[in-house]
């Protein structure tokens, strides 16, 4: 819900808020340009009365003083019948140049105001500030939800691509984007009389004018008693009439004054109500407070670039998140299929439950596991198809759902089905479905048939599981669902750099070219496209197919494709077929091999450090993340190997990042050593360093064998105990990932 009421009015209105921000971005110079003209005096440095003075000796038919918002004096006169008007040095009085207000501003505000049209125009940028005004508040919620919780708003985010830029920038621009759209909402409320406008009358023309010989302007004691920073407006009085006066308008207010005597003959103070609007125009448009105008400018140009990541985002959503067209809304819908998935291969599984059910006749709504709703009035089945990750945890689509679970109340009479789809070459195989099937159960509803679990995106056991289901709800529903193998390229070894022999460790660092020409559309107008690598970034991993086509094994990489070669580290386990093969190649040798994009695990940009931890060769990501920190965030690795001589992974290349600062600190632990140490022994003797580190909202990244995840994971909970949080909640707030095999 809260999802779609940010992405529905987003969507629609991005073009017309795409043009706000970009007309507003630009207006917002403004002030800045028109500050960095003028000459503007210090306070107490210089009064009305002198400025007159100085102004009238260069221009005697001075008619009208004006002084901008940014501190810009122009004079208005009229020599020999023609009305003329000069920007002035306030110091001097004398002319700068003609005052002519900029075509290009011009044309621009009527662009931000109207859509260059009339009062259709105005109305329509009126409802597109409201929109932003509802944009941002969602907007908010949407990155509470997904920091989880206020406190942790301002902690990195994990994941990549389109949805973090639109989160790092919504962040950062949001304030802004707010106090923008809503003093402009306002504004237009008030245009259209929707909220009262303040009227300021002003004092009304003085009874009693002395009538005498005029004086001096810079004479006039009125005029004297108002600095120049004060004023607004001064209006000379008609020549030869000696029964008129000046008109002062200040920034507290306006009155008259005797051209004679220089008398203050009537004053009124400005409203409150005046004085609040004024503050509600400088804060939309910056006048008078050109740095604030400057900081709305450069958070309205976030709006193009959220505009496009937002719509990026929905579009991938919606291409892999089964929004089937055919998709029932929850409240009416008899079945309700949720959906865990982090690389998307399940939703195609669920895709082919959804249409077989519609069907069969029955009304399916189909979503991600994370929005569970509070009921379904209407359901009787409720299909769970979820995929594992890590140790055991959920999918990207899935992470807020053993939360939700708690509000969730189901009618006794609602049956579920719970469908793991995971790799048994993991340990704990489809272990959060395993979870999930419990947590249902333990709410009290009844189960629709067992919990079952697929092997590696089976076909045959998905076409199996669907005819147990087809004789439980009576219909066939023949569900034949054959994920395509994915595209594999080919790749030649460039070099190798063997490790651990001598400790029974033996590890290389595999470095790999493209051996085919690249893919990209681009590349198929090229009458021979050069070979280059499928896009991938540290952390990602390569699924190398074994030679005698068993199903692909996966290596995380330890490059990003920007590094112009692919690498990957691989310890030779003991009759492993696909490490075997690996370590069996020579230089020039080829594979086949394909990526697959892991976003959960990588590290948060911005200032707050990032704790790495590996053991063997998960030091490979990891060294991938530091190789990239280019920006010298604080990055810290703890790092287990077995004997520094023979298996110090990465060991020249760590010295140098160290020296250049993309490493912040090493911390190395070796088992085979005098010092008989771990990983986990070195993060305990740091504990201070750690948990400060942890309290300043540091991420943790943990990469290598499950033994070690494990024992790394009891140590960060020990630390965190005198924090009353554990690694659970840094989990749930994407501050703690693991890439464990
Ligand atoms: C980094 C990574 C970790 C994984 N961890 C597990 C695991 O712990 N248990 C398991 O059964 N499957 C695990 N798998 C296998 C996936 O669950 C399986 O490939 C699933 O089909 C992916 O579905 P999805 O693309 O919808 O997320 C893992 C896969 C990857 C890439």
């Amino acid at each position: 819900m809260l999802r779609k009421l940010h992405g529905l009015p987003g969507l629609f209105a991005a073009l017309f808020l795409m043009t706000l921000a970009i007309t507003g971005a630009v207006l917002a110079l403004a002030p800045a340009m028109d500050r960095a003209a003028a000459v503007i005096p210090a306070a107490g440095e210089m009064s009305v009365a002198e400025l007159a003075g100085r102004v009238v000796a260069h221009y005697p038919e001075t008619e009208q003083i004006v002084r901008g918002p940014s501190g810009a004096v122009i004079v208005y006169y009229n020599r020999d019948g023609q009305p003329g008007a000069d920007l002035v040095n306030a110091l001097t009085g004398e002319g700068i140049a003609p005052y002519e207000p900029s075509a290009f501003f011009t044309w621009i505000k009527d662009l931000h105001r109207s859509f260059l049209l009339d009062n259709s125009g105005r109305a329509l940028a009126g409802v597109m500030a409201a929109v932003m005004v509802l944009l941002c508040f969602s907007g908010i919620l949407l990155l509470v939800r997904r920091t989880g919780g206020w406190k942790a708003l301002l902690r990195p985010f994990a994941g990549s691509g389109s949805k973090r830029i639109h989160a790092e920038l919504a962040r950062f621009a949001v304030l802004g984007l707010l106090l923008s759209a809503l003093t402009g909402s306002y504004l237009s409320a008030q245009r259209f009389g929707l909220l009262p406008e303040p009227v300021e009358t002003g004092p009304t023309f003085p009874a009693e004018v002395s009538g005498g010989q005029p004086a001096a302007v810079s004479s006039l004691n009125a005029l004297m008693a108002v600095d120049l920073n004060e004023l607004r407006e001064l209006v000379f009085p008609y020549p030869d009439d000696p029964q008129d006066v000046y008109s002062l308008t200040t920034s507290g207010g306006s009155g008259f004054a005797d051209q004679a005597t220089g008398e203050l003959l009537k004053f009124q103070p400005r409203s409150e109500a005046s004085l609040v609007q004024q503050w509600i125009v400088s804060l939309h448009t910056g006048e008078g407070l050109w740095w604030l105008g400057l900081i709305l400018g450069i958070a309205a140009l976030t709006v193009p670039v959220l505009s496009v990541t937002g719509i990026t985002s929905w579009w991938q959503r919606r291409r892999s998140s089964g929004q089937f067209l055919d998709n029932a809304n929850a409240a009416q819908a008899d079945t309700i299929i949720l959906v865990g998935s982090e690389a998307n291969a399940t939703w195609g599984f669920a895709r082919e439950l959804h249409t077989s059910l519609n069907k069969a006749g029955f009304r399916v709504h189909c979503a991600e596991m994370n929005a569970l709703a509070e009921y379904y009035p209407q359901a009787a089945m409720l299909f769970v198809l979820t995929s594992t990750y890590g140790d055991g945890d959920a999918p990207a689509s899935a992470r807020q759902f053993m939360a939700r679970l708690s509000d969730f109340r189901g009618e006794k009479t609602l049956q579920y089905a719970v469908l793991g789809f995971g790799d048994r070459q993991f340990p704990n195989f489809c272990q959060f479905a395993l979870n999930v099937d419990a947590a249902l159960a333990s709410k009290g509803l009844s189960r629709l048939h067992p919990v079952e679990l697929i092997d590696r995106c089976s076909a045959s056991q998905f076409s199996e599981w669907g005819d147990k289901i087809s004789g439980i709800v009576g219909t066939p529903l023949a569900l034949t669902y054959d994920p395509l193998p994915p595209p594999t390229v080919k790749l030649a070894l460039l070099e190798r750099a063997d490790y651990g022999l001598a400790v029974q460790a033996p590890t290389s660092i595999l470095r790999f070219k493209a051996a085919q020409p690249g893919r990209g559309w681009w590349q198929k107008w090229l009458p021979r496209a050069p070979e280059t690598l499928p896009p991938f970034e540290a952390g990602d991993l390569l699924g190398v197919m074994p030679p005698q086509g068993q199903a692909p094994r996966f290596y995380s990489l330890a490059s990003s494709v920007t590094d112009g070669v692919l690498e990957i580290c691989v310890r030779k386990q003991p009759g492993g077929l696909c490490s075997g093969y690996l370590h069996e190649l020579r230089p020039g040798d080829r594979i086949d091999g394909f990526i697959r994009p892991n976003p959960g695990f990588r590290p948060a940009t911005g200032n707050t450090p990032v704790i790495l931890i590996g053991a063997g060769a998960g030091i490979g990501p990891l060294t991938g993340f530091i190789r990239k920190n280019t920006e010298r965030h604080p990055m810290f690795l703890y790092w287990g190997g077995r004997n520094s001589h023979s298996d110090f992974l990465y060991q020249p290349e760590l010295g140098r990042y160290l020296d250049d600062h993309r490493l912040t600190g090493l911390n190395t632990a070796f088992s085979r050593s005098d010092e008989r140490a771990y990983v986990q022994d070195k993060l305990r003797q740091d504990q201070v360093a750690v948990r400060q580190m942890i309290e300043k909202g540091a991420q943790i990244l943990v990469c290598g064998g499950r033994d070690m995840a494990a024992g790394v994971k009891q140590v960060i909970d020990d630390i965190l105990r005198p924090m009353a949080t554990d690694v659970d909640t840094l989990r749930s707030q994407g501050r703690y990932l693991e890439d464990v095999y």
